[in-house]
């Protein structure tokens, strides 16, 4: 007989530690990265001062600052083992299986592996900070028969990132609004995979195995996944006036629309008005008005009937795919933001750490014997 004692299915409203990193906060709508308001973030800092921050608890000073910058200018490089291991890898993979199985090479060839002083996993993830824009750029140039593009040390972060992608300089309002999604993607407390990178630190396994491990995690459409799935219920639908048809045969078929809920904002997502925002810019810059319509005839039709809320992905699919991203791209790119808030919390997790193994509660058949034991 089962046992009745009381389950908290998926961990649902359960605290599981303290964390310093980030504050979610559902009453007031509110998300602070080490005490500061994320929308203050987005107005005002590079996603390097933000990586800083999240970091080190701290906004850098202007020569911590150039130091980072420095460090990050000189770490761009897709390495080539790396290289080598992801052009062996079919055209065909998704590229979070490629971003995986990179981080998983890096993990594997860097002498520092094994090193889990905080010194040595700070240097890591800085590496990793620096680095991934050039697997996720690469990955995306090859699939599109296209070749790579050196990186530019005179460019910061975001514009890099986007000549990696691209291989022109973007717009100064297509690099802002791509900075402002960086700095909203960075963190956000026990999500699954920041709680699975969590999970794996407090076996002492290392940074790379956490990580990896992390993006596994975000792959999954109820995740980070939802970004990548937003753009395909957009092609599905095709303009805002079938919205009302697509929704009427998907909640018939109790589909999930994606980008739409989130396990802690049950009244709408913090970060979704400064996105949205960075999403209208980037409407106008490339006169797109078609996609305005349909998110908002999506957002006002599922809102009205089920009263659910857009989360983060819900505009940062769109922007991404009208900044001429591919839609498989979008997820990777949350990974080279997150990266900063998975690494805070690796390095937090082994500062203070205890194995992370809750008990289950077993209702399986009852004791039984093997015939002739
Ligand atoms: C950056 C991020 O990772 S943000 C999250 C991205 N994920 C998505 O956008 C995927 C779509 N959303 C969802 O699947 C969910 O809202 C989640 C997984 C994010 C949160 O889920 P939970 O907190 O477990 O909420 P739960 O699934 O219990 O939802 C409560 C009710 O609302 C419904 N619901 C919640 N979100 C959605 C949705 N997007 N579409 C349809 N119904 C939904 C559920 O089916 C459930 O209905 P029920 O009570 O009739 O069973
Ligand atoms: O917090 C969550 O569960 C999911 C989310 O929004 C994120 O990771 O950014």
């Amino acid at each position: 007989m089962t046992e009745t004692i009381e389950i908290y299915k998926g961990l649902a409203g359960v605290p599981v530690d303290y964390t310093a990193v980030s504050k979610v906060n559902p009453e007031t709508n509110s998300l602070l990265y080490r005490g500061y308001p994320v929308q203050e973030l987005a107005a005002n800092c590079s996603f390097e001062q933000v990586a800083l921050l999240l970091w080190n608890g701290e906004l850098p000073s202007k020569e911590e600052l150039a130091e980072f910058e420095a460090f990050e200018r000189a770490n761009r490089a897709l390495a080539p083992e790396v290289r080598t291991v992801i052009d062996a890898l079919p055209t065909t993979s998704h590229p979070m299986d490629v971003v995986r199985t990179a981080v998983s090479v890096i993990g594997a060839s860097d002498p520092e592996t094994a090193d889990d002083s905080p010194e040595a996993n700070l240097r890591k993830a800085k590496r990793l900070f620096a680095g991934l824009p050039a697997i996720v750029a690469y990955d995306q140039r090859r699939r599109h028969g296209l070749e790579p593009v050196e990186a530019r040390d005179d460019l910061d972060y975001s514009q890099n990132f986007l000549w990696l992608a691209f291989g022109e300089e973007q717009a100064p309002e297509v690099v802002d609004a791509f900075r402002v999604s960086m700095v909203l993607y960075a963190e956000h407390s026990f999500n699954a995979s920041t709680f699975t990178a969590r999970v794996i630190t407090s076996t002492l396994a290392d940074l790379y195995s956490a990580v990896t491990g992390a993006i596994g995690a975000l792959k999954g459409p109820l995740h980070g996944g939802a970004n990548e799935a937003v753009m395909h219920t957009f092609e599905e639908i095709g303009e805002a006036g079938q919205v009302e048809a697509w929704l009427d045969e998907a909640l018939a078929s109790k589909k999930k629309v994606m980008g739409f809920g989130h396990r802690v904002y049950k009244n709408g997502d913090s970060r979704v008005p400064t996105m949205r925002a960075a999403m209208e810019r980037m409407i106008d810059h490339y006169g797109r008005q078609d996609v305005l319509d349909l998110y908002v005839a999506l957002e006002e039709a599922f809102g009205g009937r089920k009263g659910i809320k857009p989360n983060l992905d819900y505009p940062a699919g769109p922007t991404y795919h009208l900044m001429g991203f591919d839609t498989p791209t979008f997820t990777p790119i949350f990974v080279a933001s997150r990266i900063t808030g998975w690494t805070a919390h690796i390095l937090e997790q082994n500062a203070s750490n205890a194995l992370i193994r809750p008990l289950s509660v077993y209702n399986g058949p009852d004791e039984r014997h093997v015939p002739g034991a």
